[in-house]
């Protein structure tokens, strides 16, 4: 579980001051999909940056699984986003002269308790689950969009991190694409319980998550629960 209280951030140049958050206050609770909504530059990157542990907030406590962020050392906070989060944005940040197996790979690498082979086969398992086992020789320049993020989204998940934070994941996808992509990650939130935060321009999409917070101008301006996911099915 991640718990946010009166978190600030603010941006600080030598010529402005930009308030990117305030007094955001959000509980997610484990298991839950939600996603995150609202116009441009209103801080819905920035918080899933605090939220996946990129950053810190200026002021207010971040804390996973009740312990608060604060009491860990720089490396520590490292594992953590190695172990418990998975990442996926827009722009897929794949690594073009790498194949698509060994992009999957690469969170795996940070962990020594892994060896080569168990590497692999995770790999291959995690491609298995976004349907591109036939694709792991290939290279993201040889895919589509909706392929490459599948890629991502194999990368994020193959650590079986409990906590998938995703930007804007369709935002570079037609429609029928990222239909495709969101199924995954319904998904993996409903059969495996991932816990899934979606910043999302999409209202479609978004409506089909457990829960919807909108954010205007840094700060939360509404928090809805909709329909469970399961119950959809
Ligand atoms: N590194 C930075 N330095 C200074 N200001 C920043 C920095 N990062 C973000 N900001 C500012 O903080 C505010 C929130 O930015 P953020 O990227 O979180 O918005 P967003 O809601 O994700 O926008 P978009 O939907 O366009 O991606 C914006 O006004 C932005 O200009």
């Amino acid at each position: 579980m991640i718990t946010l209280s009166n978190i600030e951030k603010v941006y600080q140049t030598k010529t402005i001051e930009t308030v990117a958050l305030q007094n955001v206050n959000l509980t997610v609770p484990k298991g839950e999909f939600l996603s995150i909504m609202g116009p441009s530059g209103c801080g819905k990157s920035t918080l899933l940056n605090i939220m996946g542990l990129l950053d810190i907030p200026s002021s207010g406590m971040v804390t996973i699984d009740g312990q608060p962020i604060q009491t860990y050392k720089d490396k520590e906070l490292a594992h953590i986003r190695n172990q418990k989060i998975g990442f996926v944005f827009q722009s897929y940040h794949l690594v073009n002269d790498l194949s698509v197996l060994d992009n999957v790979e690469l969170p795996l690498l940070y962990r020594s308790s892994i060896s080569g082979s168990e590497r692999t086969k995770r790999a291959k398992a995690a491609l298995e689950k976004v349907g591109l086992s036939a694709r792991t020789q290939h290279f993201p320049s040889q895919l589509s969009g909706g392929q490459r993020q599948r890629v991502a989204i194999a990368r994020a998940l193959v650590g079986q991190p409990e906590i998938i934070l995703a930007d804007e994941p369709t935002g570079n996808l037609d429609s029928v694409m990222g239909e495709e992509i969101m199924n995954i990650l319904l998904d993996l939130n409903r059969l495996d319980g991932t816990t899934i935060v979606m910043v999302t321009h999409d209202e479609n999409m978004a409506l089909k998550t457990e829960r919807l917070v909108r954010f205007f101008d840094g700060q939360q301006v509404s928090d809805a629960k909709l329909f469970a996911t399961f119950q959809q099915v």
